[in-house]
């Protein structure tokens, strides 16, 4: 994968709603939280995202998405999915129970993880393992394999491990991170490019409070959280009715418990297009129409700048000549 292609179609356009500034001063730097503290991978996300940006490291992907609702970042960047292991769920759930937020923007970040280590530590000498458990999972095989008997243990972030790792006295004996994380916090790396597959991929999104969407560029993903009405046979079939019948193509969909019981889900939904254009706006409100709440999480530019296939009868032409059609029929106009 080209890195630099899919970070290069990150839209340039800033939300600002810093007012406007006045001539021969420089626009203040935007406030971006991430997941902290430096060097983890949501840090490496953010500078590929928006390298102007002052950088706001914070405890966990809630803060700092609660740093945007509170105003003290602008925005953030955060994962969503990574392509070895699927959905980041703790991102999935601030989306869905927290105050209301907008995705903008997207980035593809291929990912390498090392094994990092305070300096004369080798393979043979490591007992506990500390990480994300994201990058835990996406390294399971080189932990079975080679530190068998090694405990591991989950923490905040990558980085976070890393540097807990370098402190003096520390219980832990190895962080699995970046390598970035290792000239950082003064580690060395034990092992390299640890991860079950070399070639894996995280999605990071950028996220501000709700504001105007990013204008539709022909190559846009639209996410939405639906909850059901009521629970019966057939229900996620008609929600998906109302892409499949608009010729929408889903590029993820992930349940999630609505925390009543056992049984009981919510779905988050990713499809290509923009909810401008006719038959994405149609099929949300469709969806809007069958579930008890949907709520829009953004229609923003592909990383990857993919343009859907659009069938024929679902073009905004299609839409807008069907819609002309109705209107003279409705008045008589046979
Ligand atoms: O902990 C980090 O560095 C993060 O940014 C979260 C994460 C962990 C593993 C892969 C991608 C993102």
């Amino acid at each position: 994968m080209d890195t630099l292609d899919h970070m290069s179609n990150v839209p340039s356009r800033e939300r600002s709603r810093s007012s406007d500034v006045p001539e021969g001063q420089d626009a203040p730097k935007p406030t971006y939280a991430y997941l902290g503290p430096e060097g983890t991978f949501s840090e490496a996300a953010l500078r590929a995202m928006a390298p102007e940006a002052r950088g706001l490291p914070c405890v966990n992907i809630p803060a700092a998405m609660e740093a945007v609702r509170s105003g003290e970042a602008e925005a953030a960047v955060v994962p969503l999915e990574n392509s070895l292991e699927g959905a980041i769920t703790v991102t999935l759930d601030e989306f869905a129970w927290g105050e209301h937020l907008l995705i903008t923007g997207e980035l593809l970040l291929p990912v390498q993880f090392s094994l990092l280590a305070r300096e004369g530590m080798e393979l043979g000498d490591i007992k506990r393992v500390v990480s994300h458990p994201a990058a835990i999972t996406q390294c399971r095989n080189f932990l079975a394999r080679e530190l068998p008997d090694a405990v591991v243990i989950p923490a905040a972030s990558t980085a976070g491990a890393a540097r807990d790792v370098s402190e003096p006295g520390s219980p832990f004996d190895a962080a699995i991170a970046d390598p970035i994380a290792a000239e950082v916090y003064g580690l060395v790396e034990v092992a390299k490019n640890i991860g079950d597959r070399k070639d894996t991929v995280t999605r990071f999104v950028r996220v501000e409070r709700p504001g105007p969407l990013p204008e539709p560029t022909g190559a846009d993903r639209t996410s939405v959280v639906a909850f059901l009405k009521d629970d019966h046979p057939g229900a996620l079939l008609e929600m998906l009715h109302e892409f499949s019948v608009r010729g929408i193509n889903l590029t993820r969909i992930e349940s999630r418990p609505t925390r009543d019981g056992i049984g009981r889900y919510f779905f988050h939904f990713d499809c290509e297009g923009h909810i401008a254009e006719a038959r994405v706006g149609d099929a949300l409100a469709g969806l809007h129409r069958i579930c008890a709440e949907v709520r829009f999480l953004g229609s923003y530019p592909r990383a990857d700048a993919v343009q859907p296939k659009i069938k024929p009868g679902t073009s905004d032409e299609a839409f807008a000549e069907a819609a002309e059609w109705l209107r003279r029929m409705r008045a008589g106009q046979v």
